[in-house]
This record gives structure tokens, sequence and C-alpha cells, in this order.
């Protein structure tokens, strides 16, 4: 099966790669170049149908099987911050580093070593024009520091629970377990299933 990622981030494409082993995966830039999609909604799931929807109307072909990924990491404690906004906590085209380094600042000022958190990731998918949503969470706690080099984004500052490092510490083979984009894509697979 030919899927085309309408994702434009490095990490997000490495773990759809790892996780769809057996498909040919393409990223739309392969496809159509440059491209992007402005993420004006006020919901995760508003934002990844939009990315879907607008990639496979620029790809234009009716076959084209289209997965967009939005996603994000909620802390409760904070206002729900940063959440949709995760990529652009620290301002627009701003670095992992530099949001890192903004949640930091901003556990520090509520003076949170650790927290509660959770990361959401809404899958979607446009085939023949229709479209479908799905979604994964993974919960955990996020530390008022940097721990790690895997992963990426928040990573090395989240603890999944059940375990005592962060994902920045821990293989990527344990992320894949249980993590949200995982559950969302096991959930996608299943669509796909149905709708092929
Ligand atoms: O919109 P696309 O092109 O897919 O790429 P993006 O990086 O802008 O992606 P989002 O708009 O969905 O923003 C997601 C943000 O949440 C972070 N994030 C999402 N999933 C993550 C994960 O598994 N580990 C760490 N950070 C993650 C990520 O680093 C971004 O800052
Ligand atoms: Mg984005």
């Amino acid at each position: 099966m030919k899927i085309i990622l309408a994702t434009g981030n490095k990490g997000k494409i490495d773990e759809f790669k790892k996780l769809l082993p057996n498909e040919e995966v393409f990223t739309f830039k392969e496809i159509i170049g440059d491209y992007e999609v402005e993420e004006d909604k006020d919901s995760f799931k508003g934002n990844a149908v939009k990315k879907a929807q607008e990639i496979y109307e620029k790809i234009g072909s009716k076959d084209a099987i289209v997965i967009s990924d939005d996603s994000g990491i909620t802390v409760p404690a904070l206002n729900n911050e940063p959440g949709i906004y995760s990529a652009r906590y620290a301002g627009t085209n701003a670095t992992d580093k530099e949001n890192n380094s903004k949640l930091i600042s901003k556990l520090k000022e509520k003076n949170l070593k650790e927290t509660e958190a959770y990361y959401t990731a809404c899958i979607a998918i446009v085939y023949k024009g229709y479209t479908y949503t799905v979604h994964g969470w993974m919960y955990g706690k996020v530390i008022d520091k940097e721990i790690g080099e895997n992963g990426f984004g928040y990573d090395p500052m989240f603890i999944p629970n059940g375990f005592d490092k962060t994902l920045g510490n821990l293989p990527y083979e344990v992320k894949k377990e249980f993590s949200h984009r995982s559950k969302a894509l096991k959930l996608a697979k299943k669509v796909l299933d149905i709708i092929l």
C-alpha cells in the first residue's frame, strides 16, 4: 500500500516509517515539494483534518491515501498548555529546544519539578475524498529538565507512566508500545482495512 504522510516533522516521519514497515511510505514533500498548511483550527482533530484534506487536494489523485498527524503535549497544571500550540509554544517556527525551554521556565515559575502531562495524537486519513479520524493518548509526567537524546520534541522532558526515565532515555521500541501515535495508528490501520 502506498501511503502519503501530510507532515513535515522529521520525528513523526521516522516514527511512521517504523510503525508501517510493510508499506510504501512517502512524505508529501517528495510528491508536491514545499507547502505549508496553516493550522488555524481549535482542536487536534480540526488541524489534522485540515492538513490531510489540503494535501490530498494538492496531490490531486483521488486514489491517494493521505495520512496526517496533529499532536501535542498537555499539562493540566499549566492551564492545559501547550496543547494544540505545542509546535509553536515558543513562537512561530520555534525549534524543539526553544519549546522545551519555554515549558521548563513555565514549570519553574510554578515551582513544579514534575507534574502530570499527556500526549494526544489525532490522525486523519483522506481517501477517495472521504475523511476519517482516530485519536491516541499517552499519559505520564513532565519534569523541569531535559534528559536524554532519544525521540524528538518534548520527549526528553516526558516520563511515561510506569517508568522512571524520560523518553529521551528510553529506546524507541519502548515508546512504540504505547505512544499516542502508535495507538492512533493502530486504529487508523483498522480504518484502512475497512475502507480499502
Ligand atoms: O504539522 P506537521 O507538519 O505534522 O509537523 P509539526 O511538528 O508542526 O506537528 P504538530 O503541528 O502536530 O505539532 C506537534 C508538536 O507536538 C510535539 N510532539 C508531538 N508528538 C510528539 C512526540 O511523540 N514526542 C515529542 N513531541 C511530540 C512536536 O514536537 C511538536 O512540537
Ligand atoms: Mg504543525
